[in-house]
């Protein structure tokens, strides 16, 4: 999928960003989860080098970037999925080599590129997979309750990626992780996501993002960084990045 730049004019505002984002004045927190000096990839190459990436308790940090700059990668990095070639993962304040199972126990929630439904359980069951609280995942999308005896399979690509999410949500997560959660959906429902990511957020969740869809990741997002080649090319506040979309759109740019 094209990465969708940032390219709205200042002052086009007929997006809720303002109403998303809460405001953020108290000093900074240590973070929950965060790469450290990380580099990881794939047999012996790197694919991402020198990671720096606090992710703190209450901030939604959007991680951009072109195809194939990384963002996968450090993403499942973070997550335990896959092992460093140097540097760090810490979590709650402490360097962590557990796999993606013990994090996930530990209170880390992924959200893979791929819908995570069980296609051919209900709705229902999938809410209860996974020490899932299904009034925890009603409760962020109260819109599922209608299908909840409907097989997954039957649902729309938007729905289920609303039970994906519901479900992780209802675990009580400390950390979420998500990868393109909007990948092929309509704006409304990119919207619908993000709006429950950005409210899980404000209760105090840790939340990193992988977009390809910029403009509405900016909506929710505190911090972001922009991965060029395995390395970070621009960070910087959310009201930064709007500010800067010609720097930010930079980074998707070929080399000259
Ligand atoms: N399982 C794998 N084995 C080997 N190389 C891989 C593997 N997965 C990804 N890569 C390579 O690592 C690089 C970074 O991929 P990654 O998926 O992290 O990028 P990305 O920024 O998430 O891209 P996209 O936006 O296209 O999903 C790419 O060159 C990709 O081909």
């Amino acid at each position: 999928m094209s990465p969708r730049l940032p390219s709205v004019r200042r002052g086009e505002r007929d997006r809720p960003a303002g109403r998303l984002r809460r405001a953020r004045s108290a000093p900074a927190a240590p973070p929950v989860l965060a790469a450290c000096g990380l580099s990881a990839g794939y047999g012996g190459a790197p694919v991402v080098r020198d990671l720096d990436l606090p992710v703190r308790a209450g901030e939604v940090v959007v991680l951009l970037g072109p195809n194939g700059a990384g963002k996968t990668t450090t993403l499942l990095t973070l997550a335990g999925a896959l092992a460093p070639h140097s540097g760090e993962v810490h979590w709650a304040g402490a360097a962590t080599t557990a796999p993606l199972h013990r994090r996930a126990r530990a209170g880390l929630s992924l959200v893979p590129e791929d819908r995570s439904v069980i296609m051919s359980l209900t709705v229902r069951e999938n809410l209860r997979v996974g020490r899932c609280d299904p009034a925890l995942a009603l409760a962020a999308f109260p819109e599922l309750a209608e299908h909840l005896d409907r097989k997954a399979g039957l649902l729309s690509g938007g729905q289920q990626q609303m039970v994906t999410l519901a479900r992780a949500l209802a675990r009580r997560p400390t950390a979420l992780l998500a990868d393109e959660l909007s990948l092929g959906l309509a704006p409304q429902l990119v919207t619908r996501l993000l709006m429950a990511v950005r409210a899980a957020a404000d209760d105090g969740l840790a939340v990193l993002l992988v977009e390809q869809h910029v403009r509405s990741a900016l909506t929710i997002a505190d911090r972001v960084h922009v991965l060029r080649h395995g390395r970070v090319a621009w960070s910087g506040t959310a009201a930064e990045a709007e500010a800067n979309r010609e720097a930010v759109a930079s980074a998707y740019l070929p080399l000259a």
